[in-house]
């Protein structure tokens, strides 16, 4: 098993802008590493230098505690699963599995062996001798899995393995790479811009802007300790609101409150037929959504646009005129110069 260190790699493409800024990360042996970022903030570029398919312009990455930066792709024990996961059409299942390890000169009864082993893990034995043709999405995502696995390699990097998938499929997929991961013990690094995906799968996500990376950190610790207002705005559906303090009822006493901005979740919000005991905001809503038991809200406030969850029973018809109520002790804080989280401690309701 190898661990991976990032030391402040910088990486321009030819004749480009940087694509990545000093970037500096340590994955341990084993970790599940899920990368995040809208599109265009370097993410597949990061995942290729680890590959060795690209060249830091700056910086160290190391492999297992040796230098990597000059080392061929087929040198570093690593297997990449790409999105648009190319399979043999003309190859069985069996075969497309085994490719690699014929390229490698491995006697064929061994690579049998090995591709039945590697179809048992992702449940793929009763197709060994279909095509690809033949077989639904899912099941060709898990040939590409499975050919990548078969070289028993200590490190995974997938790019974006789930995106040509439908949403279903998408959900199972992710169930049985988290178990695949259980089973091979083996370090991955997971390139997505699906949040929910990040959040579901990481033991530790890296959120990526411009080619910054903003927090590396546990997702609850993301999703709960934002470093920033743009990391707080790209984790959790549905998304923060994010309110100006001065015209939240309740914010006044917090010291230094009227230069900051208050990010409030969903979650933290209590939705009212009636005005509630308490600070609260009259809301008008002007669409209701429906998600299943819940309703989202989208509702017009005086202190701007804001969207709750309530569940549907409890609102009866009472959906246009709504009072909003919100826990301000789990409240996070923005500074609007800098978009930095500040800390907010609700005993003394100071903010640092
Ligand atoms: N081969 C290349 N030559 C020149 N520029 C490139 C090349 N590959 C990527 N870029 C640029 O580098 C930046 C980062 O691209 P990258 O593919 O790493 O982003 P990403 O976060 O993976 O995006 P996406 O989520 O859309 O896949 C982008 O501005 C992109 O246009």
């Amino acid at each position: 098993m190898s661990g991976i260190s990032l030391r402040n790699i910088r990486k321009a493409y030819p004749g480009g802008p940087t694509v990545l800024h000093d970037v500096s990360m340590e994955f341990q042996p084993g970790e599940f590493i899920v990368i995040v970022g809208p599109s265009g903030c370097g993410k597949s570029t990061l995942l290729r230098l680890i590959a060795g398919l690209e060249r830091a312009d700056a910086g160290e990455i190391k492999i297992a505690g040796k230098r990597a930066n000059d080392l061929p792709p087929q040198d570093r024990d690593i297997a990449m699963i790409f999105q648009n996961y190319a399979l043999y059409p003309h190859m069985s299942v069996r075969e497309n599995i085994a490719f690699g390890l014929e390229l490698r000169g491995m006697p064929k009864a061994e690579r049998n062996r090995r591709a039945e082993e590697v179809a048992r893990m992702l449940q793929l034995e009763p197709y060994l001798e279909r095509k690809p043709g033949a077989l639904s999405g899912g099941q060709r995502q898990r040939v590409a899995m499975g050919r990548a696995m078969a070289r028993n390699t200590s490190t995974f990097l997938m790019d974006e393995p789930l995106s040509n998938l439908d949403n279903a499929l998408r959900v199972a997929m992710r169930t049985e790479i988290k178990d695949l991961h259980r089973q091979l013990g083996a370090t991955i690094v997971y390139v997505t811009h699906d949040q929910t995906e990040a959040l579901s799968l990481a033991d530790r996500v890296a959120v990526m802007k411009d080619g910054h990376l903003l927090q590396f950190d546990r997702p609850d610790v993301i999703y709960d300790r934002p470093a920033n207002r743009f990391v707080a705005g790209f984790l959790g559906v549905p998304p923060i609101n994010f309110l100006p303090t001065e015209k939240l009822p309740g914010c006044a006493g917090l010291a230094g409150s009227d230069d900051l901005t208050a990010g409030l979740r969903p979650d933290i919000l209590a939705v009212h037929t009636a005005q509630p005991a308490g600070p609260s905001l009259a809301a008008r809503v002007v669409m209701a959504e429906m998600t299943g038991s819940d309703l989202l809200l989208h509702c017009d406030t005086a202190a701007g646009r804001l969207t709750a969850l309530a569940p549907r029973l409890a609102l009866g018809g009472g959906t246009e005129q709504v009072w909003i109520s919100y826990d301000l002790d789990r409240a996070l804080f923005f500074d609007n110069q800098s978009g930095a989280r500040v800390d907010y401690v609700p005993g003394d309701r100071q903010i640092r």
